[in-house]
């Protein structure tokens, strides 16, 4: 890195740190959380505001200019999140079963009451229940603890000043609301089945790497985090969530400016469809019609090229294809998948063609392949299989065995994980596939070639992007713990302390320190 940016970057810091003596900045002991069970961070919330969004309610905005990297949110769970072994499926009527009985069980609090009610019913934006919450604050999420402690003082005082009444009509303020009343009636089946329909979050796994850290098992989760269901949906969203016990960790996964909406993801791995399936999705589930920026930009591209991302997507999905695959890591070869990988690279080569041919934004190429991404994966996947060796030495992208496996691309890794960046940034198969080309370069090329110093440096951007700036060990710590992963047919699992190749590797690439690396991304950023 030049001295310039070795400035910048140093000039950077002391500005963030400066800027971040006001209130508003998170400043959390990752290490801690990331290492100690035992250690609760409670409810933060960052430099970022609750304000009307035009067609989406409510929404979360930056309060000031948010770099990446950086925590929006740490939340906690309405009543508790639900937890099950590590890929089981939790559904939201398992949740809304959970809750129902913590009120019969007079477990339910009034503050996660109040907390609960503060949210998004899936009332028509103007009708009178959304007006109940439109002039809320996120100091009305924080605390609701407090007002309920003082209304139990002077409950007199608290009184007759809800929603609905004439003095809330007369000043419609946030003062207007009333979370101390809102905490008093126990939550009917019909309420809770609202709420959690429009603000639950589940994850088949909390964080992997920091499961590992912190010695528990991962898990499937799914629950509420209140300040997290205030976030509105992007296709290509800004930031990255993760479970970390009962926490909810919310970062900046690009930089936000200050009056940016900070979004999130709802579709999980549908994120990697065409528009046309996003968004019936998200008109099924959620009743709305997306309108991010992804959604209009892929909207207004000619005719070719939209033909070619559902050309080269039915392909891929089509049943023969998903047979094929599925049945691949069984082969010996991969002689018998030859007419749908010519196939295949036919259907990315005319969506490559296509959208060059349009002059296309590569920021907006790059939505387009990950709404066409099951080709681009499925023909890497195809190109991986070795040629002629037997079963059992299959490896990287069908997940790592340790075998030194003959790959077809070495960068084919490096593509997908630029791809995925520009959707899911910081995601677990984010950070999956940077490992991967970590280790794919480091073994194609010579350590000194700048493939590898580049994929290294991407590795590491990856996981500070999602985990923060860490100390040097909880980094390396956190990386070796990730390397173990293993990537089969969608589904990233831990594999076993013994498992894996990329433990030694990432061992003897990433000596890097985490305050170099930070220093890179910053010093790429002030460039
Ligand atoms: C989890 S809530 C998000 C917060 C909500 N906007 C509020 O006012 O509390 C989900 C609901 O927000 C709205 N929403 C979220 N993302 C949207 C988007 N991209 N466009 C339009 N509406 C959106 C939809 O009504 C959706 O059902």
């Amino acid at each position: 890195m030049s001295c310039q940016a070795v400035i910048k970057y140093n000039s950077k810091i002391a500005q963030n740190k400066s800027k971040r003596k006001g209130a508003g900045w998170i400043n959390i002991d990752y290490d801690r959380l990331y290492t100690q069970p035992s250690f609760n961070p409670g409810r933060l919330v960052g430099p970022i505001k609750l304000q009307p969004v035009p067609g989406k309610g409510r929404g979360l905005v930056a309060d000031r200019e948010l770099p990446a990297a950086e925590t929006l949110l740490v939340s906690e769970p309405v009543g508790t999140a639900l937890a099950a072994p590590e890929g089981r499926e939790l559904l939201p009527h398992h949740l809304v079963a959970a809750l129902e009985n913590m009120e019969a069980g007079g477990r339910m609090g009034a503050a996660d009451r109040a907390r609960l009610r503060l949210l998004y019913d899936g009332s028509a934006p103007d009708s009178p229940a959304s007006a109940r919450v439109r002039g809320a604050s996120l100091d009305d999420f924080r605390k609701i603890d407090d007002k309920l402690r003082r209304a139990a003082e002077a409950p007199k005082k608290a009184k007759g000043k809800g929603f609905g009444a004439p003095a809330a009509a007369a000043a419609p303020k946030a003062a207007a609301i009333n979370t101390a009343e809102l905490g008093e009636a126990p939550l009917t089946g019909g309420e809770l089945e609202r709420l959690v329909a429009f603000n639950s979050w589940g994850n088949s796994y909390s964080d992997l790497g920091v499961a590992a850290l912190r010695k528990e098992r991962s898990e499937a989760v799914i629950g509420v985090w209140p300040e997290f269901a205030l976030l509105n949906h992007s296709c290509a969203p800004n930031t990255v969530a993760f479970n970390v016990g009962q926490s909810l960790v919310v970062q900046a996964a690009a930089e936000i400016e200050q009056g940016q909406e900070a979004t999130t993801c709802y579709l999980g791995d549908l994120v990697q469809t065409p528009r046309e399936q996003r968004r019936a999705w998200l008109k099924g589930s959620y009743g709305f019609d997306c309108q991010c920026e992804r959604c209009r930009a892929e909207a207004a591209v000619p005719a070719e090229v939209s033909a070619a991302v559902t050309a080269a997507y039915e392909l891929a999905t089509s049943e023969q294809a998903t047979k094929l695959a599925t049945e691949a890591p069984g082969r010996s070869d991969r002689s018998s998948l030859r007419p749908l990988e010519g196939q295949l690279a036919a259907a990315t080569d005319r969506l490559e063609a296509a959208m060059e041919e349009a002059g296309l934004l590569e920021r907006v190429r790059q939505w387009l392949r990950n709404s066409a991404y099951a080709a681009y994966f499925t023909l890497a996947v195809i190109r991986d299989l070795p040629d002629g060796s037997g079963p059992g030495d299959l490896g990287g992208l069908f997940g790592r065995t340790g075998a030194a496996a003959p790959f077809g691309d070495p960068e084919a890794p490096t593509r997908l994980a630029g791809m995925v960046e520009a959707v899911a940034p910081g995601s677990d198969l984010h950070l999956y596939l940077t490992l991967e080309a970590l280790s794919r370069t480091a073994e194609a090329y010579d350590r000194e070639d700048p493939r590898v110093a580049e994929a290294t440096k991407s590795c590491l951007r990856a996981h500070i992007l999602r985990y923060g700036v860490v100390s040097d060990a909880v980094l390396r710590s956190l990386l070796e713990a990730r390397s173990r992963t293993q990537h089969y047919l969608g589904r990233i699992t831990l594999a076993s302390q013994s498992e894996g190749a990329g433990t030694a590797l990432a061992g003897s690439l990433l000596k890097q320190t985490a305050a170099q690396a930070a220093r890179e991304m910053a010093g790429t950023g002030a460039e």
